[in-house]
């Protein structure tokens, strides 16, 4: 039988297995970002005016929706198709139930299309409505926490600044070993900004998500030794090869990690390694923190922003402004492309690229290097199964590293979700025997790549 949504190339991720990540996503997790969100709405309607009472009426119905959706997914009831609207994507995914997840629950479907419905469900319950249609429900969390990141932000924008304006040597006017230094610790700060992901922050305190980043840049140094594959090396010799190239970022998180993303973009077009970097987000909230439009647009603003760190001194606040307004030349200048695909948001795997997005797996199969960020963009990678760790990477992402013309793949993930791939013999006994939970701990890393064909 082919690969499909039912029938990933090894045994679905499901949270009926019981000592699992999904398992304790679905019993624990879910549970605690519905309730986020309703305590969300609740704090939005208690803020209204007494003369907003449509608004308030449709917030309370909304939150009334959630914990039914609570209940549901507690109750491990039947998944039920998705109310029909204008939204382009609702076909989808009512076509991938109906086909293959027909009569499933929250815990026997398989974890990717379990997770990815419950967000799809979220957004329409708000979409479907008058005042709430383009609420974002994790907002407040994205901004709480961007503004608890602002000492490692600070810190970066620093380094950033050194480093852009370092002495550049030799013909081309680089110093190639330098450069070299710099791609690794920008590549890092990507990397590790993918730990401090608000999906998985549910119970932290906003000391911890400063202590986990503070970690993140101290972790620098030693993080070499977390990073289970790491094929900086030979992503370092590709982009030497390439020079000047056309390189596409499937963007994960907002806030912190967008932020670090954007640093490393920042270097590789100022260093003339990129001439252009394709920036792809998502076009509704997803997976709590995911970077849509409109935090991309306000993360610009807020760092020329006078308020948001209202603590920070005139030399801080000069610097991210200063950040700020060379990224917004990029944009101007189309060296940074911002785009968005509800591919992106589709339940299917990323084995499913060239036949359910063909335009957007042409214009990725341009690209010199398509970076994926983050844990869901590797669960979609590897069709979310259980490979052996120690399967191939090129076999776990299937056409998209043999096809005909599949363009270079590169993905830097913190470890989320109970998989990973490509690793020697022997590392997960060894993991196992000291770390349970290692796995999706966010506390190990892969960085693995595919050059295409
Ligand atoms: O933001 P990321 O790195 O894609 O992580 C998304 C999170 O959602 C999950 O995919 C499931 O809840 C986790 O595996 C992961 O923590």
């Amino acid at each position: 039988m082919a690969v499909n949504p039912a029938n990933p190339p090894r045994p679905a991720l499901q949270a009926t297995d019981k000592n699992t990540f999904a398992y304790i996503t679905a019993k624990k997790r879910w549970p605690e970002i519905l309730e986020k969100v309703i305590d969300d709405i609740y704090k939005t309607i208690n803020s209204l005016g007494p003369l907003e009472v449509d608004k308030i009426q449709e917030g309370k119905r909304i939150a009334d929706s959630l914990t039914e959706l609570k209940y549901q997914i507690q109750q491990k009831k039947p998944l039920i198709p998705i109310e029909a609207s204008e939204a382009p994507d609702i076909d989808t995914y009512n076509y991938v139930l109906n086909t293959y997840f027909n009569g499933e629950d929250w815990y026997s479907a398989t974890w990717l299309f379990a997770e990815c419905y419950l967000y799809r469900i979220i957004h329409s319950t708000l979409a479907e409505t008058k005042q709430w249609r383009s609420y974002d429900p994790y907002f407040r969390q994205k901004e709480d926490s961007f503004r608890a990141s602002f000492a490692t932000i600070i810190e970066i924008a620093k380094r950033i600044d050194e480093l852009i304006s370092a002495p550049k040597v030799n013909a081309d006017n680089r110093d190639i070993e330098t450069d070299e230094i710099i791609f690794h610790e920008l590549a890092q700060i990507s990397l590790w900004g993918n730990a401090t992901d608000l999906s998985m922050l549910t119970n932290f305190s906003f000391d911890e998500v400063k202590k986990l980043q503070s970690a993140g840049t101290k972790r620098m140094e030693e993080s070499e030794k977390n990073i289970l594959v790491n094929d900086l090396a030979k992503v370092w010799e590709w982009i030497l090869k390439c020079r000047y190239a056309r390189m596409d970022l499937i963007l994960d998180n907002a806030g912190f990690e967008l932020y670090g993303d954007l640093v490393f973009a920042d270097w590789l077009i100022q260093s003339g390694y990129a001439r252009e970097i394709h920036l792809h987000a998502k076009p509704i909230p997803w997976f709590v923190s995911d970077t849509t439009r409109y935090d991309f647009d306000w993360l610009f603003q807020t760092l020329q922003s006078d308020d948001f760190f209202s603590f920070a001194s005139e030399l801080e606040k000069l610097s991210l402004k200063k950040l700020a307004s060379r990224w917004q030349s990029y944009i101007v200048n189309f060296q940074w492309i911002f785009t968005e695909d509800y591919f992106w948001t589709s339940p299917y795997s990323y084995w499913h690229l060239a036949e359910q997005a063909p335009d957007l797996y042409a214009d990725l199969c341009k690209s010199q290097l398509v970076i994926f960020k983050g844990d869901l963009n590797y669960r979609k990678l590897v069709y979310d199964c259980k490979w052996e760790t120690t399967a191939p990477f090129k076999e776990a992402i299937g056409p998209l590293a043999s096809a005909k013309g599949a363009p270079p793949v590169l993905t830097m993930r913190t470890g989320k979700s109970d998989l990973f791939v490509g690793l020697e013999k022997g590392v997960e006994e060894r993991l196992n025997a000291v770390e349970e939970g290692w796995m999706y701990s966010g506390k190990y890393a892969v960085v693995q790549f595919s050059e295409g064909t």
